[in-house]
């Protein structure tokens, strides 16, 4: 008897998705997209990729899960991913990891010193962007960078275009989510509603509001999916 439950349990926590937002506003809106359905736990990680990986550490050492998303709002690249927008992560990069030199930045990979890029399984982005345009959001994949710092001058959105120019929207948790998810061998996969342009820093400008009803749209695919 006591094996069948195991077995049970086992077989609940294999289809246990873990979703994490920096902030409670984030959570709220993920939550009202996601039918209230206990495969999805939805927590608050914090704001930047320490919280956010410490918080993911914490979770999946007390479940199991299949699957985790970081999720929330993020600013755009301009001319690849508009306000109110989402941006689903083909990957997810640390974009200031690294050493900057006289001539120029060199990443962990290239000073040999770990990684600072985790790629998303492909199939699974591709059939997340289908079914996200099915509910009628406009929707781009491409390279999500997290960063420590959120770009406030066009230089600077210039200097990580360069860096990454595939990528499409900044945000800070992404890469402290998808490090402790990979530790343990799970998947990991991120989206971000764009509430502001990358670049000059105005908070008035931010259209928080309106990427939170995108955040909920989109939310609303991930049982879809995964
Ligand atoms: O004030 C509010 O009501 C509110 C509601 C939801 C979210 C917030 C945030 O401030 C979230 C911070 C979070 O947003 C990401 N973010 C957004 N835009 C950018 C950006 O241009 N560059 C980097 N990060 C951005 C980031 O992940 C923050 O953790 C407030």
């Amino acid at each position: 008897m006591e094996d069948g439950l195991i077995v049970v349990k086992e077989f609940l926590s294999m289809n246990k998705v873990l979703i994490v937002t920096a902030v409670e506003a984030e959570k709220d809106a993920v939550k009202r997209g996601l039918d209230n359905n206990s495969r999805f736990e939805v927590i608050v990680g914090g704001v930047g990729l320490a919280e956010a990986a410490v918080s993911t550490a914490f979770a999946l050492s007390h479940s199991t899960f299949s699957t985790v998303i970081s999720a929330g709002i993020g600013g755009g690249f301009e001319n690849k991913a508009d306000v109110e927008s989402l941006v689903v992560a083909s990957d997810i990069r640390a974009v200031d990891m690294g050493s900057e030199t006289q001539t120029g930045f060199l990443s962990l990979e290239e000073l040999d010193l770990g990684t600072s890029k985790y790629d998303c399984d492909i199939t699974y982005v591709e059939k997340w962007r289908k079914q996200i345009e099915t509910f009628g959001v406009d929707v781009q994949t491409g390279s999500i960078l997290t960063t420590t710092t959120t770009t406030g001058t066009v230089q600077t959105a210039h200097k990580l275009l360069q860096r990454v120019p595939e990528a499409r929207a900044e945000a800070m948790e992404g890469f402290g989510v998808a490090a402790a998810a990979r530790r343990v061998s799970v998947p990991v996969y991120e989206m971000r509603a764009i509430s502001n342009v990358v670049g000059p820093r105005d908070r008035n400008e931010w259209k928080i509001k309106e990427a939170l009803a995108v955040l909920e749209k989109a939310s609303g695919t991930i049982q879809e999916v995964f």
